[in-house]
């Protein structure tokens, strides 16, 4: 298991070409970040980054401009609530991460359903936390587009009515088949559901357990599948590299911190590179 995972990361972290620029590695937007919860859309912003993302925009609420700017000032600042700028940029990007920090309330609800509304078939929709809630509580029609779904454990009760301890193989798969999406199911053995394919992730650690963890695995899901054409492959090495980076880091602490594995990624991609 562990070493099939690491052929799967050798196969999809790829030596940059040298006549490359920042357009040749995608263009990411990450929409969440609401008043309380503005850290778990800056960490996403900063592991979308450490992944190597060419272009990374946040679009938060204007309280969290100053700490993304300290924290993480490669990447670019939309105020969330600016309707048009949104309607313009959407489909500028390969890859839109909605849900980190974003909350439940009604204008959560209505930027999902503006990004439902416009994304295209030929766009990446990664749809973490609050957006997850958002989809199931409403009953959210799915819009075409190549979607990834990181729920926890919760989330995927939430979103699958599979109740935790019936959350099994068998059943997940069914209901993953049904929503023709990647489901990332995170847990102390997380998992990766696509198309009639499960990956289990060889690694983890309870160090792990600390909030913003999460948000940092959205954003290297973003950073990942906005650089490598596979993009199975490249939800399961971000996956795969989340986890390593902290079992490493486990070694020597009791806990580990989402930023922390973010500082590591570029030393972890440099190590598997191909
Ligand atoms: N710094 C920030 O800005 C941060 C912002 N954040 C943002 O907050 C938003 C809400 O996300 P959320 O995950 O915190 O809340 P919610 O969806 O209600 O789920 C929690 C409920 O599920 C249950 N539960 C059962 N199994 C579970 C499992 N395996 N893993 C986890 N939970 C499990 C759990 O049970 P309990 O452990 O309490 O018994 C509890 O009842 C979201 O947008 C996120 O991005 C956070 O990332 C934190 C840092
Ligand atoms: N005991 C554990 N062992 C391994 N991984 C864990 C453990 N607890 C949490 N994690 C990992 O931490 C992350 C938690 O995600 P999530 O609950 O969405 O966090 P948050 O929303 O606070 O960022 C997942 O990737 C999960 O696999
Ligand atoms: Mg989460």
């Amino acid at each position: 298991m562990f070493n099939s995972s690491i052929n799967i990361v050798k196969r999809t972290i790829r030596k940059r070409p040298n006549n490359s620029h920042k357009g040749t590695f995608g263009k990411v937007c990450i929409i969440g970040g609401n008043q309380n919860f503005g850290g778990a859309a800056i960490m996403a912003s900063k592991a979308c980054v450490y992944s190597g993302a060419g272009l990374t925009t946040t679009f938060t609420d204007p309280v969290n401009l100053d700490s993304l700017h300290n924290i993480i000032p490669e990447a670019m600042f939309v105020d969330y609530h600016d309707d048009n700028k949104l309607k313009s940029m959407i489909n500028s990007f390969d890859v839109i991460l909605i849900g980190p920090g974003l909350g439940n309330d009604d204008y959560s609800l209505s930027l999902v359903n503006q990004v439902f509304q416009q994304i295209n078939n030929h766009q990446i929709l990664i749809i973490d936390g609050s957006a997850i809630t958002i989809v199931a509580n409403h009953h959210l029609t799915l819009p075409d587009a190549n979607i990834i779904f990181t729920p926890h454990q919760m989330e995927w009760q939430r979103l699958s009515d599979i109740a935790i301890p019936d959350q099994n193989d068998k059943n997940n798969q069914n209901k993953v088949n049904a929503l023709h999406s990647t489901v990332v199911l995170k847990s102390h053995h997380t998992k990766v559901y696509s198309n009639n394919h499960i990956w289990v992730n060889p690694g983890g650690t309870p160090a792990q357990a600390t909030g913003g963890m999460g948000d940092t695995l959205a954003g290297m899901i973003a950073g990942f599948t906005a650089q490598f054409a596979n993009t199975e492959d490249a939800v399961i090495s971000a996956v795969f590299a989340h986890s390593f980076i902290a079992d490493k880091l486990a070694k020597n602490q009791y806990v580990v911190l989402p930023t922390q594995i973010s500082d590591h990624i570029p030393q972890f991609m440099k190590k598997f590179e191909n």
